[in-house]
């Protein structure tokens, strides 16, 4: 067979050809797999179909900022004049391939039993009654990858079982957190930007129901500066410490997005509805005592001593009656927790139209093309 060498697949003989019928069977499969095959086996997939439905290349190449169609145009063009025919069996041949892959049993422990995430991104660790589940990419600011979303779900479902009366969300090194790891929007399903948007709006949706059903007291310990959804969710914990260094800021006008982890509904309540305003639609960021101020975070410490003291505070609230603090917060958040499943499911599904708009996808383009920074 020959090679078609930027994808490493084979063109066969006309006899062995696959049929249509196969080639629509196999586009069918694709969405049943089980397992995300990843953006490089995606983009083959595309390009395959596209080779296979409409031949050679035949469209003018997309500017360098719509790094999404451009990637996807590449992936397209590196195909050449390989024949409708040889696409169509080697689309067939992958996915018979993914699928086999797929149905061979997992090694891994289910999501919820799994003692530690998937990457050293996310460390959680479990003592004196406290489970911590720290953000550790500090290189990155603590960007939430794709991944870190899953392992956070995963670690906060492990956590409202184990033997721990408290749980703490915290950062490693400068930053709290960064928000959504812009990159993760590069990441384009086989689907395309409406695919990617729509698995990023379900995603969204779990993560931020996991802190709104979460059953025990829930404390963030705000070691640097916050950003986007690492803010919004702030309204969903119990507790909210933050050193003197830390800023709360959520840019989604200037990001072509709108707010989410249900701060379209918590803040205007925490802080009324114009302070909420100027931070969800102006972006404008708050230092921490005037978070402090409007309810966001329950109390400042000097950055000299935050670690020391709020540790130790929460040592001691963790030998309080577990059972006694459960019931509690559910006395003080039950009542709220159809609104919040109602208001999140809302900001899932406009965020997924806005994620497809041109005003979110300059913006994203910008900052990684490093012209934006906020
Ligand atoms: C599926 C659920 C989706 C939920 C959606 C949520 C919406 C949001 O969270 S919106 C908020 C998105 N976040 C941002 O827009 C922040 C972008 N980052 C910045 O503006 C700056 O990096 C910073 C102000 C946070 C820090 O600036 P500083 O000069 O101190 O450091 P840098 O050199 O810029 O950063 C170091 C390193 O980290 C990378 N990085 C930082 N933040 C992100 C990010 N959010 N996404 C991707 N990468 C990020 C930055 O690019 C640098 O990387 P390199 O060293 O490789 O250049």
């Amino acid at each position: 067979p020959l090679q078609v060498p930027a994808l490493g697949l084979h063109v066969r003989g006309p006899a062995m050809l696959a049929s249509q019928k196969d080639f629509n069977n196999a586009v069918s499969q694709v969405k049943l797999l089980k397992e995300d095959p990843g953006n490089e086996v995606k983009l083959k997939l595309y390009a395959l179909y596209k080779q296979a439905t409409e031949g050679p290349c035949n469209v003018p190449k997309p500017g360098m900022l719509d790094f999404i169609n451009k990637t996807k145009w590449d992936a397209w063009n590196a195909l050449g004049s390989l024949s409708k025919e040889a696409a169509r069996q080697n689309y067939v041949d992958l996915v018979s391939r993914l699928s086999a892959s797929s149905e061979s049993p997992s090694p891994e422990a289910p999501a919820a039993d799994r003692k530690q995430p998937e990457s050293d991104s996310l460390v959680v660790t479990s003592e004196d009654g406290i489970t911590t589940i720290r953000l550790n990419r500090p290189a990155k600011k603590n960007a939430l990858t794709t991944q870190m979303y899953h392992d956070i779900i995963a670690a906060l479902q492990a956590a409202s079982k184990d033997e721990s009366a408290i749980t703490v969300l915290t950062g490693s090194g400068d930053y709290y957190c960064s928000g959504n790891d812009l990159t993760n929007f590069t990441h384009l399903p086989a689907g395309g930007l409406e695919e990617m948007a729509r698995s990023a709006a379900a995603l969204l949706r779990d993560f931020v129901n996991c802190f709104i059903d979460f059953p025990k007291p829930l404390v963030a310990v705000v070691n640097g500066p916050a950003v986007g959804i690492s803010v919004t969710i702030l309204g969903l914990f119990d507790v909210v410490y933050a050193t003197d260094r830390a800023s709360f800021h959520t840019p989604f006008s200037h990001l072509g997005q709108s707010p989410e982890g249900c701060s379209s509904y918590t803040f205007p309540k925490i802080m009324g509805s114009s302070k909420a305003a100027e931070m969800l639609l102006f972006g404008k960021k708050l230092t921490a005592q005037e978070a402090c101020a409007q309810g966001l975070v329950t109390e400042v410490f000097p950055d000299g001593t935050f670690q020391k003291e709020v540790w130790a505070r929460l040592k001691a609230y963790s030998k309080l009656p577990p059972n006694a603090m459960r019931i509690s917060k559910q006395i003080i958040r039950n009542r709220e927790k159809e609104k919040l499943h109602a208001v999140n499911a809302e900001e899932s599904s406009v965020l997924r139209e806005r994620w497809q708009s041109d005003e979110c996808m300059n913006a994203i383009a910008s900052f990684l093309s490093r012209k934006a920074k906020l």
